[in-house]
């Protein structure tokens, strides 16, 4: 008698074929002639006729499982393409104000009495409604800046502020013995250092003063080739005039200048392409050129005339992006070589003023801000720069490199003119900006003072731009 643990095993055995045969007849069933454990042996009999043999090519427009194009599981955009220039629009975007920030109780607005007052440096102050409505016709927000962090636009008066601020007092002339001055300056500095928000502080003090303010927003927009140009009559050498960006330039001198321009009677008699109805006041002159964009060149240079006139405010002119127009422009005259920036009508009308050529009769300011983050090289602006700060601090001036090339006509509109630097906040006054943050609730963090000594270290001895980036846009 065979052992019990044997037979188990043979009737185990017996079982597994059953149940293998079973399988394999129910296979045989399904799929002739092929096995359901090895595929081997019918692959080799039937080899894939698809690697040798020829397949039709797909017809266009039917949709084929065997042709992919692009990469596996991506799907074709079929979103809505944004609109002509609303991508430019979004960039361009300027938001003043944030409703999750804490409105600052102790926040004191500028007033025209004490703007130019030195007991505002150190000190956080807001900007009046009137005084933003103005500075955003003029665009003198920058979209880069950080005026969306808070509830509502505030700046900090620096000591540059007030070394500005006493310019403007200057160029008005107000003082016992004093006389309206043309105060011509060009801010300079390091990357992020408040350039442009100093000028955007001396626009504030001129629209508080009411003075008649006139800004370039962005020197690129002149020079770049974006809009159209065309040759001014009779002009020699020839200069060029830009009649859809002068026309828009108007419409945010208007804005900007409303109520100066419609208490103000036209008192010369303009030589103008269309008629102007008798008695018309400035805001009229400046819509005829609005509304006329091939009248807007000489509709600018008349009100330039009736704003030169004695008894008229004192005028504050200004630029951002300077390097940009102190070099060739992108555009090309009729023998297709390129268009010196001074040649622009606009642009030479600038520069007169900035290089003294032409004074601003009733007092004013010329004032041009450079910039480091979008600078086309400009070497005469460079050296320019470097001059006149070597000549203001009694250093060593530079010489031109005699084996270079130089713009020599950006040199002679630089010649006298002086810089005003930015540099960096003391710790005093990082303090004040840093407590305005806090108060905001923009910075939740205790305040003191070695809180207030590393963050100035990181920012590089008190970089304005690199604090409020420390500070407030990383949320420590
Ligand atoms: N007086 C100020 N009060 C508060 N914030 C300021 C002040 N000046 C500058 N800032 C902030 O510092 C940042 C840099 O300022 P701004 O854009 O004026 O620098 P910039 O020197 O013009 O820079 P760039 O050289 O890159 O053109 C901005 O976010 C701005 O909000």
């Amino acid at each position: 008698m065979p052992p019990s643990v044997c037979l188990r095993g043979f009737s185990q055995l017996a079982l597994d074929r059953t149940a293998h045969a079973s399988i394999a007849s129910r296979c045989l069933l399904t799929v002739p002639r092929s096995s359901c454990f090895s595929t081997s042996a019918t692959r080799y009999a039937n080899p894939n006729k698809k690697k040798t043999g020829m397949v039709a090519a797909p017809k266009r427009g039917v949709k084929s499982l065997n042709v992919k194009k692009g990469r596996k599981g991506v799907q074709p955009d079929t979103g809505k393409r944004p609109a002509p220039g609303e991508r430019k629009a979004m960039r361009k975007r300027i938001v003043l104000s944030n409703n999750n920030a804490l409105e600052v109780s102790s926040l004191i607005d500028l007033d025209k009495p004490s703007v130019l007052s030195k007991k505002n440096e150190g000190q956080v102050k807001g900007l009046p409604e009137e005084v933003v409505d103005a500075l955003r016709a003029v665009e003198a927000f920058k979209p880069t800046q950080g005026w969306s962090l808070f509830r509502r636009p505030a700046t900090l008066i620096r000591k540059e502020t007030t070394q500005l601020a006493k310019l403007i007092k200057e160029a008005e002339g107000k003082g016992e013995g004093e006389t309206a001055k043309t105060i011509r300056r060009v801010v300079v500095g390091e990357r992020m250092s408040g350039k442009s928000s100093l000028l955007l502080q001396g626009l504030a003090m001129a629209f508080v003063r009411d003075w008649v303010v006139v800004n370039l927003p962005d020197a690129q927009d002149i020079v770049n080739a974006h809009t159209e140009y065309a040759p001014l009559p009779g002009s020699q050498p020839t200069q060029y005039t830009q009649d859809a960006y002068t026309a828009n330039l108007l419409s945010q001198i208007l804005k900007a200048n409303k109520k100066i321009f419609e208490g103000a009677l036209v008192t010369t008699a303009p030589t103008l392409p269309l008629p102007l109805p008798a008695n018309s006041t400035l805001k009229q002159l400046v819509e005829l050129g609005i509304v006329n964009p091939d009248a807007s060149w000489p509709v600018f240079a008349a009100l330039w005339t009736e704003l030169t006139q004695p008894g008229r405010p004192p005028i504050m002119l200004a630029i951002d992006g300077l390097s940009h127009v102190m070099r060739n422009s992108e555009y090309l005259s009729a023998d297709v070589k390129p268009i010196h920036a001074h040649d622009l009508t606009l642009i030479r009308h600038f520069v007169d003023h900035l290089s003294g050529k032409t004074a601003l009769p009733n007092g004013g300011m010329i004032l041009a801000a450079t910039s480091k983050s979008n600078s086309p090289a400009s070497p005469a602006l460079e050296f320019s720069i470097q001059v006149a700060e070597a000549r203001q601090h009694s250093g060593d001036v530079p010489i031109w490199n005699p084996y270079k090339n130089v713009d020599q006509r950006v040199i002679d509109v630089m010649k006298d003119v002086e810089v005003l630097k930015v540099g960096g906040l003391s710790k005093e006054e990082a303090r004040a900006l840093i407590e305005y943050y806090a108060a905001s609730g923009m910075l939740r963090a205790k305040v003191d003072e070695p809180f207030i000594t590393e963050k100035w270290s990181l920012a590089g001895m008190g970089n304005v731009g690199e604090l409020e980036r420390v500070t407030v846009r990383l949320r420590v």
